[in-house]
């Protein structure tokens, strides 16, 4: 059995890690690190565990963490991963990065929204782990970069038709609404109750810090330099993500092309699911699950597409994710751990 750690357990993308870990038929959870409940029953944490994970959690110790494991999964907030994971590596353990520290090819865009990166040379050599593209390489991979929520659920459904020159990549906005677990667990008044129940607004409007990680992305695939605009929007629901993307044609394009070039893209892949004609994507019909729906219609009078998809931001957004790029990094079946039959409603 391939021994797992989790290191900052305790917080919500931590959490759902532990989930669906603790029900993965190859890999061992061995250590839950957290420092506000080091020695704390994680069951006590997260009482729904009780009788699943009897494990306490420890504070941060990396010769701990190292003697215990033999892939690491960080779920800590950006800035302290770039700190940490050098050591890991050094010592032969694979990391799968949950922040965005490692998500840049190039640092100096990281730097301009985030801060100065203090493993520069190890960003170099992570991949970024959006496993549905850059599966070759994730497999070698000793660092993954695991994608944000909201360009996870973004480049999905963009990737297949600007690789194959259907858009006009100047007249691409995103717009995404996300449920209130994206924010994380630590107390702030913008996730407050009483600030988002009956609430549904837009916030860090076309600025937001997954502008330039979707920006990169796409230029990358599309091979010229592809600028957005996206809006993030609060939702009043716990989790979940709802992406619409609307994008000019390059080219005439009937809704059988566009259906055709993703079914293509996502052939044989297990966890993009293409939408029947006339159906859109709904954030209850993924809740829990690693899939990312997707569905689009083509708006002839105007030229455009639009796409629409829905992902789980805790899932396909973060730990689904992430077992995903552990998965494939060890060889083992791509969906392993993540099988668990959606709920109908
Ligand atoms: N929530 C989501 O939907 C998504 C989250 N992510 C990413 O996953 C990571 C974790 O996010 P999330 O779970 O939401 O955040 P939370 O705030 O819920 O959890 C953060 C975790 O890190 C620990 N922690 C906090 N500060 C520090 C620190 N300075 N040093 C060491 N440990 C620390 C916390 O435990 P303790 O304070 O006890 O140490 C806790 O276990 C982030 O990088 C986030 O961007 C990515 C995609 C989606
Ligand atoms: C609803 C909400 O607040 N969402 C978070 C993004 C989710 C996330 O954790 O993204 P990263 O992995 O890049 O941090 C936000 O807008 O900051």
């Amino acid at each position: 059995m391939t021994r797992v750690g989790v290191v900052g357990a305790t917080g919500y993308a931590g959490a759902e890690l532990v989930r669906i870990l603790s029900g993965h038929p190859d890999v061992e959870l061995t250590i839950l690190t957290s420092r506000q409940y080091a020695e704390v029953p994680f069951a006590k944490v997260y009482p729904s565990m009780a009788g699943v994970v009897d494990l306490a959690c420890k504070a941060y110790s990396p010769d701990q963490v190292c003697d215990m494991t033999d892939i690491v999964f960080t779920a800590l907030p950006h800035k302290v991963p770039m700190e940490i994971v050098p050591e890991l590596v050094r010592r032969g353990k694979k990391v799968v990065d949950l922040s965005a520290d490692f998500r840049f090819s190039d640092v100096s865009k990281y730097e301009s929204f985030y801060q100065p990166h203090a493993a520069k040379d190890l960003n170099e050599k992570a991949v970024y782990g959006l496993c549905e593209v850059y599966f070759d390489q994730i497999k070698d991979a000793a660092v993954i970069g695991n994608p944000g929520c909201y360009p996870t659920s973004m480049l999905l459904p963009l990737i297949p038709l600007l690789k194959k020159g259907f858009l006009d990549t100047r007249t691409i906005i995103a717009d995404s609404k996300s449920g209130v677990s994206g924010a994380g667990r630590s107390l702030s008044l913008t996730a407050h109750f009483c600030e988002v129940h009956e609430s549904f607004k837009a916030y860090k409007v076309a600025e937001h810090r997954h502008s330039p990680e979707m920006e990169e992305v796409l230029s990358r695939e599309a091979g010229t330099q592809v600028n957005i605009t996206f809006v993030p929007h609060l939702v009043p629901m716990i989790r979940g993500m709802l992406t619409t993307t609307y994008a000019s044609l390059a080219r005439k394009a009937s809704a059988e092309d566009i259906r055709n070039c993703l079914a293509d893209f996502y052939s044989g892949r297990p966890f993009v699911r293409l939408c029947a004609d006339n159906s859109v994507p709904d954030t209850l019909h993924v809740r829990g699950t690693n899939y990312c729906d997707i569905g689009f219609k083509v708006d002839e009078r105007n030229n455009r597409v639009v796409l629409i998809s829905a992902i789980d931001n805790l899932v396909k957004g973060a730990a689904g994710q992430a077992v995903q790029n552990m998965n494939i990094m060890l060889g083992l079946n791509e969906t392993a751990g993540l099988t668990g039959v959606p709920f109908p409603i």
